[in-house]
């Protein structure tokens, strides 16, 4: 049986403005995630890597092309129906991370489960579960401005794994934390993958793209590269230099 596909992104552009400041972020991009797959995206700064996470997660909309999450057409839904798919299916880790700093850490990782319409016992038994795998769970009553960068960081990683996500996407979900911890964070994504999740990584962490099946190698808003991760992901670096397809 074929793997069940969870991402596609069918011909995708992005432009941003109009007239004469328009910008083309992505150029008829096509990238497909199965369940299972940990797939890691880099590039140079500006090449279309936080662009293609947006578009993936339903945050932004694409100029051409079409976004497929788990086989549904982000762009032929209403934004209600985009928001609840957002909701139940897609973990988002954002650079800034977005968090609620008048909540707890576990309030943070469990409302978008409550609002969900989840039972709230049942919210925060898996709140601590996911602040757990990230390694803060002794932290989950702490509010925001009571946390470390780092430790912040955390909670926007537990927030995103939490509830078994089909589908997670993490834009450079490791700049605050040491090296060790952010080893321990891929090692999580991974497991997620492992036990079904599609893993879409933005990193500048050659290091990190070693926890991959594949990398995926923009420049100027194209896929130029696609490599399975036993490549030596500098090699892609060092290649970037070479002329655009
Ligand atoms: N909201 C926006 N309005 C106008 N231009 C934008 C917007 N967002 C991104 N861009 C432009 O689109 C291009 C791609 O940006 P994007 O943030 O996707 O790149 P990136 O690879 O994630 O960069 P970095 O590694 O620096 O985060 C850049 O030229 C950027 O300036």
């Amino acid at each position: 049986m074929p793997a069940r596909q969870i991402l596609e992104l069918a011909a995708v552009s992005k432009v941003y403005g109009d007239g004469t400041t328009t910008v083309a972020a992505l150029r008829e991009v096509d990238l497909m995630v199965h369940a299972g797959e940990f797939v890691a995206v880099m590039g140079p700064s500006g090449s279309g890597k936080s662009s293609l996470l947006a578009l993936a997660g339903g945050l932004d909309s694409a100029t051409e092309g079409e976004v497929y999450v788990r086989g549904t057409p982000l762009g032929r839904i209403s934004l209600a129906e985009k928001a609840r798919l957002r909701r139940r299916a897609v973990g988002y880790v954002f650079q800034d991370y977005n968090l609620i700093p008048t909540l707890t850490a576990a309030e943070n990782v469990s409302l978008p489960l409550e609002l969900d319409g989840a039972k709230p016992a049942k919210a925060q038994r898996q709140a601590k579960d996911a602040l757990r795998q990230v390694g803060i769970e002794d932290l989950a009553g702490r509010f925001l401005d009571e946390l470390s960068g780092g430790q912040q960081q955390r909670v926007a990683i537990a927030r995103a794994i939490v509830g078994e996500k089909a589908l997670i996407l993490a834009d450079e979900p490791t700049g605050a934390l040491d090296s060790v911890t952010g080893e321990e964070i891929m090692a999580v994504l991974r497991r997620r993958a492992d036990a079904g999740a599609g893993v879409v990584l933005v990193t500048h962490e050659a290091r990190h793209a070693g926890w991959a099946d594949r990398v995926v190698f923009l420049r100027d808003g194209r896929v130029v590269d696609q490599a399975r991760a036993e490549t030596d992901p500098h090699t892609l670096l060092t290649d970037a230099g070479g002329p655009a397809r």
